[in-house]
């Protein structure tokens, strides 16, 4: 591990949302103990204060990092999604400020797949209506609207990560996977891909929502699209909760359109357990209702405590970036004896050429440069010879278009 320009002791970690103890173990092991956690997500003014003087923070989907959160956080180099989804960011705000943001894009999908299908398996036997009537000493011993989940078709809705490994259980079990996605996909086993999301809502005993919240998937199920899948089959949401008008829901399940539904993610969540749920879907006895479980195992938990940790304690000692969801990826060896600039800027004509003339000017030697960009922003990282560091920071700073330089030795 290489050693920061700023000591390690000083450098604090805010970790929040319960963030599984295998994040502060990795952490500790890499030399890092300034890190403080708090169980549960922090109110805005709290968050605003305890932000203010950290240089990492780890978050889960409950924290909003707005700009205006990020504006107090001037120190802030990195965030940590201990989780997939990355979208409780403002992450234009935060590339703009030159901080790297890092998500777990795989340890929870196994867990949100199995979740799925273990409530597809309930609901098409009626499990979640009979288990409420018996807990009130009703007893309903009937067949009738109950099915065995083999044979019978499954729409995926967004075949990511999640999606894929959805079909391909679906598919041990005998089911028939259909999937509509935005980009043209590898269809996994013997699914097939349809040509558009009527198509899919029209065949499927199932529908299953695995798509990211963005401004195209915002109530992608509303009142027309319900109308459009056939009658008596189950909608299961465990993607974001903005993905499904939940009123037209609910006027399908009142109706008696849908057979039943299950629903893990919704467009208002509660700020913490202690707050009440409130929802239109609590009356209804044939819908599985989960406070955003989909991820909440303790083996994607700790997995993801790892595997996030690992990506912000390799930033911080070397300025690898690699698999960031908003910054160039630079995958980086170590630096040993050299000093390490890592300056992000505007991907702008003129910036790259002022950078190495401020070597050339200076006649200090490049002993390794790594340069990656994106549309807007330019990463690139310059080894050179310990003496040098001060002053090249002081001029590299000083170049128009400069997001952020700083120095690691
Ligand atoms: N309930 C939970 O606890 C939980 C856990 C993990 C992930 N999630 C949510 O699930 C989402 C999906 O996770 P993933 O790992 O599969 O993501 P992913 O990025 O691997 O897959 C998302 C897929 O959706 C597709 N897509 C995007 N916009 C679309 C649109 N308008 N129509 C159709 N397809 C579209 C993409 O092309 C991609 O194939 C995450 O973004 C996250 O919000 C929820
Ligand atoms: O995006 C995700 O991975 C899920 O929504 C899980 O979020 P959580 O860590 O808040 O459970």
């Amino acid at each position: 591990m290489g050693q920061t320009s700023l000591d390690k002791s000083k450098i604090k970690f805010l970790l929040l949302e319960g963030v599984h103890q295998s994040a502060v173990d990795t952490l500790t092991a890499a030399g890092y103990t300034n890190i403080v956690t708090h169980p549960k997500a922090l109110p805005e003014e709290q968050l605003k204060a305890e932000i203010a003087d950290a240089h990492f923070v780890g978050i889960r989907s409950r924290t909003q990092i707005t700009e205006d959160v990020l504006e107090s956080a001037n120190k802030l180099i990195a965030i940590g999604c201990f989780c997939i989804g990355t979208n409780q960011i403002d992450l234009s705000a935060a590339t703009e400020k030159g901080i790297v943001v890092f998500n777990a894009p795989f340890s929870n999908t196994r867990s949100v797949a199995e979740l799925v299908i273990a409530e597809a398996i309930l609901l098409l036997r009626g499990v979640a209506e009979k288990n409420a009537l018996a807990h009130r000493g009703v007893w309903q011993k009937s067949a009738s609207g109950s099915f065995e989940i083999r044979g019978k078709q499954l729409g995926v809705i967004g075949y990511g990560s999640i999606g894929m490994q959805l079909g391909v259980i679906a598919e041990s079990l005998g089911m028939q996977v259909v999937f509509y996605d935005v980009t043209s996909k590898l269809p996994l086993g013997n699914a097939m891909q349809v040509a558009s999301l009527s198509e899919l809502l029209a065949k499927s005993d199932i529908v299953s929502l695995h798509v990211p919240e963005t401004g195209s998937t915002k109530n992608m199920i509303g009142e027309q699209e319900l109308a459009q899948i056939k009658k008596d089959a189950i909608l299961i949401n465990a993607s974001r909760g903005t993905v499904i008008d939940i009123d037209a829901l609910a006027a399908a399940l009142e109706s008696g359109h849908l057979a039943g539904a299950a629903i893990d993610v919704f467009p208002v969540e509660p700020k913490s357990n202690d707050d009440e749920f409130i929802s239109p879907l609590r009356k209804f006895d044939n819908v599985f209702l989960t406070p955003h479980i989909g991820g909440s195992t303790m083996e994607a938990q700790e997995n993801i405590g790892l595997e996030v940790a690992e990506k912000m304690a390799r930033y911080s000692d070397n300025g690898t970036s690699t698999s960031s969801v908003n910054f160039p990826e630079v995958a980086l060896p170590a630096h040993t004896d050299m000093h390490r600039l890592l300056h992000t800027h505007r991907n702008v004509p003129g910036v790259m050429s002022a950078i190495n003339q401020v070597f050339a000017e200076n006649e200090i030697n490049i002993r390794a440069q790594y340069l990656q960009t994106t549309k807007d922003i330019g990463y690139v990282v310059i080894d050179i010879d310990a003496e040098y560091s001060e002053l090249a920071l002081k001029k590299l700073n000083a170049i128009d278009g400069t997001i952020r330089c700083r120095v690691l030795f």
